[in-house]
């Protein structure tokens, strides 16, 4: 993607003190199949009114938080312990028709692909006023004039003739657009958007980020936004979290940790992100895989790849022991898991 200026970050500080809506506490998942831990001791926060974005080399677990959040796992994986909190009530402890009642109405998800998640045999209209109908009670009829309010606010044109379109009739922009109408249909508190964008021409991605910016400041929509892109996070993310091999590495505000990454992999990640290129007009490749962190018991996960362990001299720590998420800068909330951040901060024991 090219530069996306969107300048719509809120302001450190405002949504600190908003109520969190999503809450996942030390949340363990993984495949018993193959022994593979996707998901290790994962606590995120996203509060009423932001946008956080998890981010973090394909494989690390983004997915997999979105889908266990959603309790849609794939076939094979299980909850091994933890919480996922929305508005303080345990998801995971719900049984499965008060999870349905819950998925649309509290929590929705918007996902890569909105041209295959349509339903190709029904209009655009009822797949709209369906939350509406399950959530609401609304019969088709008294759903309709939402249905087209809906359909006109996400910037559909002519959405009355557009109501009774199908999934195939869309340009790939548009069924996002519809797939943000349906998902926002019945006001859920949070949306979780699986690389919204990723599928779509440069041009329209703007205009659907825009789409969610606009979202999160008019309904205070809270926002988990999982994206490889750190152009998108970059725009529009208030807060970010960096997922490394099913952990959280590093989070904090998106300034302070794109402007001042502290671990080792945030910063290796952002020299590869086409952000670094812009400057440098070259491209950066991580050296390493991260699929060396899935067989690891202890230590630091990515110790196997850290040029900055070796130069530090400090290997045989990170290799032993597994560095606690603690404060990395002056930035509130900004922390990193990295025993070289600690010593260069003179804090090491
Ligand atoms: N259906 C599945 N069966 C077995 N393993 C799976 C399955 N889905 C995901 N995994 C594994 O779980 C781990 C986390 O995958 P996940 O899809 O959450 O990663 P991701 O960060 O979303 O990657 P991407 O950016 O490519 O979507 C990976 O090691 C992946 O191979």
């Amino acid at each position: 993607m090219t530069s996306i200026v969107l300048n719509a970050k809120k302001e450190v500080g405002a949504v600190q003190l908003a109520e969190p809506i999503l809450d996942i506490r030390n949340l363990n998942v993984g495949f018993a199949r193959n022994r593979l831990i996707a998901i290790d001791a994962l606590d995120l926060t996203v509060r009423r009114g932001e946008i956080v974005a998890l981010v973090g080399e394909s494989g690390s677990g983004k997915s997999m938080t979105a889908l266990t959040a959603m309790r849609l796992l794939p076939v094979g994986a299980g909850i091994i312990s933890g919480e996922v909190r929305v508005h303080g009530r345990d998801l995971l402890a719900l049984p499965p028709s008060a999870m349905n009642a819950v998925r649309g109405r509290e929590i929705a998800m918007l996902y890569q692909q909105p041209k295959i998640m349509l339903d190709p045999t029904a209009t655009i209209g009822r797949q709209i006023a369906e939350p509406l109908q399950i959530h609401r009670g609304l019969s088709l009829k008294d759903a309709w004039p939402h249905v087209i309010e809906a359909l006109r606010d996400v910037g559909i044109p002519e959405p009355e003739r557009r109501a009774m379109s199908y999934a195939h009739q869309l340009s790939g922009g548009m069924a996002q657009r519809v797939m943000i109408a349906a998902a926002l249909s019945a006001s859920p508190d949070i949306l979780i958007a699986d690389e919204p964008t990723t599928a779509l021409d440069v041009t329209v991605q703007a205009q659907i980020l825009k789409l969610l910016v606009r979202k999160r400041d008019e309904a205070s929509l809270a926002v988990l936004l999982i994206t490889h892109d750190l152009m998108v996070v970059s725009a529009i993310a208030d807060r970010v979290a960096v997922m490394y091999a099913g952990r959280i590495v590093e989070e904090g505000e998106t300034r302070a940790v794109l402007r001042s990454p502290r671990h080792p992999y945030t910063q290796a990640l952002l020299r590869s992100s086409l952000l670094a290129a812009e400057e440098d007009g070259r491209l950066y490749a991580i050296p390493g895989s991260a699929s060396a962190a899935r067989g690891l018991s202890c230590g630091c996960r990515y110790h196997p790849r850290c040029q900055a362990a070796r130069s530090l001299g400090i290997e045989e720590r990170c290799r032993s022991q597994e560095p606690s998420l603690s404060t990395a800068s002056a930035s509130p909330g900004h922390q990193s898991r990295c025993w070289g951040v600690q010593v260069t901060a003179g804090g090491m024991q």
